[in-house]
């Protein structure tokens, strides 16, 4: 099956700095795939690539097995400002849509505004901030994309309305089967929503897959502090901590524990993600990475 979104050697540069630099991602289709990575990593650069708003400086991407230029009317992209005109109303936001996109669905558009109790002839500028996340979700939406990239979508958000977002975007994903591309910060709110995670860190991805397999591959060990050293050079050891005469280590090792006074217990993906944050450096680890290596 082709791959909803498959970027090769990708680089971007602005003027002497490289934004993003030998990055090689995929997303198969139908997948909720999350892009995490802190501030400056290069997220919304790699976004501006994937929906063909940026040419890259290196490498290239593929949509459906396309160059991206070539499928520009497959895909839509939430920038993470929301362009919405203030001074327009709801409606009229959807005929300027509507003039721009030949695949436009006016219907399911004014379904889900009246489905979330957005009048139509409300302005714009008069909206909440979770209204308006929702108008322009509904316009990306209404375009019929068949994969659909929001950049930070849940920035600025109070958690309900978080929520409300999160929730009738998984409506529109079963209903249409489409891949969704999301950045985010909030990794803790991805879990259970999103299905395959790419880290970008320093503007290189370091991590890149299957949440459930990613989460299930590692684990968080417990020990004496004075053992850690040992223990550490014979597993791959993604980060450490822990307090006084107490060690953890969060490894990529699922196999049985070579010190019986060492307990293991599952991690979260947020605990996952975190630990490759505090390691961008992971891939000159001698263990194989889980991203090429730099
Ligand atoms: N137009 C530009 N000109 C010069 N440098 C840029 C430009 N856009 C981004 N950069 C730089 O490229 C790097 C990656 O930026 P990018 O906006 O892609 O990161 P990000 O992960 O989306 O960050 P944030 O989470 O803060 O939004 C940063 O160092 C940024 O300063």
């Amino acid at each position: 099956m082709r791959a909803a979104l498959e970027a090769t050697g990708l680089g971007m540069r602005y003027r002497r700095t490289w934004a993003l630099r030998d990055c090689s991602v995929t997303v198969p289709p139908g997948r909720v795939a999350a892009l995490a990575g802190p501030n400056g990593a290069g997220k919304t650069t790699l976004l501006q690539l994937a929906v063909g708003m940026l040419s890259p400086t290196a490498g290239e991407v593929r949509i459906f097995g396309a160059p991206v230029r070539e499928h520009m009317e497959r895909v839509a992209f939430m920038a993470q400002s929301k362009p919405l005109y203030p001074g327009f109303r709801v409606e009229e936001m959807l005929r300027f849509g509507r003039g721009l996109n030949p695949r436009w669905d006016e219907a399911s558009a004014r379904r889900r505004l009246a489905e979330l109790g957005i009048p139509p002839e409300r302005k714009v500028g008069r909206l909440s901030g979770g209204q308006r996340t929702q108008v322009a979700l509904t316009v990306a939406l209404a375009k019929r994309p068949d994969l659909l990239v929001l950049d930070e979508p849940l920035a600025d958000l109070d958690p309900l309305a978080r929520d409300e977002v999160m929730r009738s975007l998984m409506a529109a994903v079963a209903e249409t089967g489409l891949t969704v591309l999301l950045s985010s910060h909030v990794v803790s709110e991805l879990e259970g929503i999103c299905d395959w995670l790419i880290v970008v860190n320093g503007g290189r991805v370091q991590v890149s897959g299957d949440i459930d397999d990613l989460v299930a591959g590692h684990r968080l060990l417990t020990g004496p502090a004075g053992t850690a050293d040992a223990l550490a050079a014979r597993l791959p050891v993604i980060s450490r901590g822990g307090t006084g005469r107490q060690a953890t280590l969060l490894v990529r090792d699922t196999g049985p524990l070579p010190d019986p006074r060492w307990s293991a217990r599952p991690v979260n993906l947020e605990e996952m993600v975190l630990a490759y944050l505090r390691a961008p450096d992971l891939a000159a680890f001698p263990r194989p990475a889980l991203a090429p290596a730099r």
